[in-house]
């Protein structure tokens, strides 16, 4: 194993999977801390996929710290923490207090910290984390429904949820290439700093930050940080790798319970385009009048390809349910009815199923209980079809994170299968 990577939820996973395996490593995501027997084949990477971006932070950290002994334990060259592209976090944590921790458990003295992601809109520039044209604090992301992003300054953000010293290497360094970035990074070294925000623009600036990132046993960042690492272990990009994919056969359905601008714009096209769907309410299941039976029951009897069933909703309506029910208890009632939904669907004989929001993912992948995750063909950059391994009933899973993908993302993904 070369690269042993942790990522605080199940999209994110999949994502910085696709990204290795487009670096042409064989890729396997494994769902939630490796038991110590687990066999990682001929893995060259290893993603454990956690649900810990939301939970209290010393649940991350213990988590992550797990996930990191076991892939040190097998034998892992480099340790990847993957977060999300838009820096989603508290100021609590946990990008903060997980780094930190990570930093001890491979006892480095220095690592970077860098979301940039191109493809996906996602852009570093002095420091501060754009989306597409708008800074983070002026995006959708400001209205997450658990970590609202208000704040665009990457180094105030980090800074924030570490008492450690946090530094930033800019645009013009960047610029100059691997060798240039190499040397600031031992000159913040040098100078105490632990953690460094690295802005990057472009893919070729993602690259150069992971040539020079070679000698770094930690690095962080979201997916686009990653392209440029397994050419460090003499991997070249587009080389095939993926496992052969076939996904199973039956019945196919969409499970929604991101928030999302680009969720809420696929389940209205979806819609607009005839699928049939049924919405979930927060305050409908508090007070028994949705179960997962009933939902579950509306998509069996759906004589469509792919029902959709979907709790999305826009800021203000999620504001309303969250002041009645709290925020916490407005997800969980919606993660748990979905999650259910999914296993009720399975043993009814569904088999595909794609699921968009990284918090939804976890709850949905948890509940059918897969222990890993191989990767299929892309979608849409960041998110693969993947297909779960060792399972008596293999299901094809699309984990959407709330933001990727076109608006006819719940249209097109089904073409890959047939
Ligand atoms: N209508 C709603 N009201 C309040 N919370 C909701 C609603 N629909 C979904 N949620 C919760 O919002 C969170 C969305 O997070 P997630 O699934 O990670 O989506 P994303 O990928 O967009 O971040 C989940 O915890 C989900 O249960
Ligand atoms: O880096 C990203 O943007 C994604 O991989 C990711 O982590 C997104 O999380 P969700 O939007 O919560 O799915």
């Amino acid at each position: 194993m070369f690269i042993g990577a942790i990522a605080d939820d199940l999209t994110g996973a999949t994502d910085l999977c696709l990204m290795l395996a487009r670096g042409g490593m064989r890729v396997v995501q494994v769902i939630g801390v490796p038991e110590a027997a687990f066999d990682f084949g001929a893995a060259d990477a290893v993603v454990v996929a956690l649900k810990s971006r939301t939970v209290p932070k010393e649940d991350a950290v213990a988590q992550s710290l797990a996930a990191a002994r076991r892939l040190l334990d097998a034998g892992a060259r480099q340790i990847f923490f993957k977060y999300c592209s838009t820096f989603d976090s508290t100021d609590e944590g946990n990008i903060g207090p997980v780094t930190e921790a990570l930093l001890e458990a491979t006892g480095a003295a220095l690592t970077i910290a860098c979301p940039a992601f191109p493809a996906n809109g996602r852009t570093v520039y002095r420091g501060h984390l754009f989306v597409g044209d708008l800074l983070l604090s002026d995006s959708s992301m400001k209205d997450h429904p658990l970590t609202p992003m208000r704040d665009a300054n990457l180094v105030r953000v980090l800074g924030r949820q570490t008492a450690l010293p946090v530094g930033l290497v800019g645009y013009e360094t960047v610029e100059k290439g691997a060798g240039a970035i190499r040397a600031a990074f031992d000159r913040a070294g040098g100078e105490g700093l632990r953690m460094l925000i690295v802005d990057a623009v472009t893919d070729d600036q993602l690259r150069a930050i992971g040539k020079a990132a070679a000698g770094l046993k930690l690095v962080t960042g979201g997916s686009g940080v990653a392209i440029g690492l397994p050419a460090n272990f003499g991997f070249q990009e587009g080389a095939a790798s993926a496992h052969p994919f076939s996904a199973p056969a039956g019945r196919a359905a969409i499970i929604a319970g991101s928030c999302s601008a680009a969720t809420r714009r696929q389940i209205a096209a979806a819609r607009a385009a005839g699928v049939p769907a049924l919405k979930v309410d927060p305050q409908e299941i508090a007070e028994g009048r949705m179960t997962a039976e009933a939902a579950a029951r509306w998509a069996i009897g759906s004589d469509h390809a792919t029902p959709l069933v979907f709790s999305s909703d826009d800021p203000a309506e999620v504001a309303r349910a969250q002041a009645a029910l709290g925020r916490d208890e407005a997800g969980a009632l919606v993660e748990h009815l979905l999650a259910e939904v999914a296993v009720r669907l399975r043993a009814a004989g569904f088999r595909r199923f794609v699921v968009a929001g990284g918090e939804t993912s976890g709850a949905v992948t948890h509940a059918l209980g897969p222990k890993a995750l191989a990767i299929g063909p892309e979608i849409d950059p960041g998110v693969p079809w993947t297909v779960s391994l060792g399972d008596d009933e293999p299901v094809a899973l699309a984990l959407k994170s709330g933001n990727f993908g076109t608006d006819d993302f719940f249209l097109k993904a089904w073409d890959l299968l047939r």
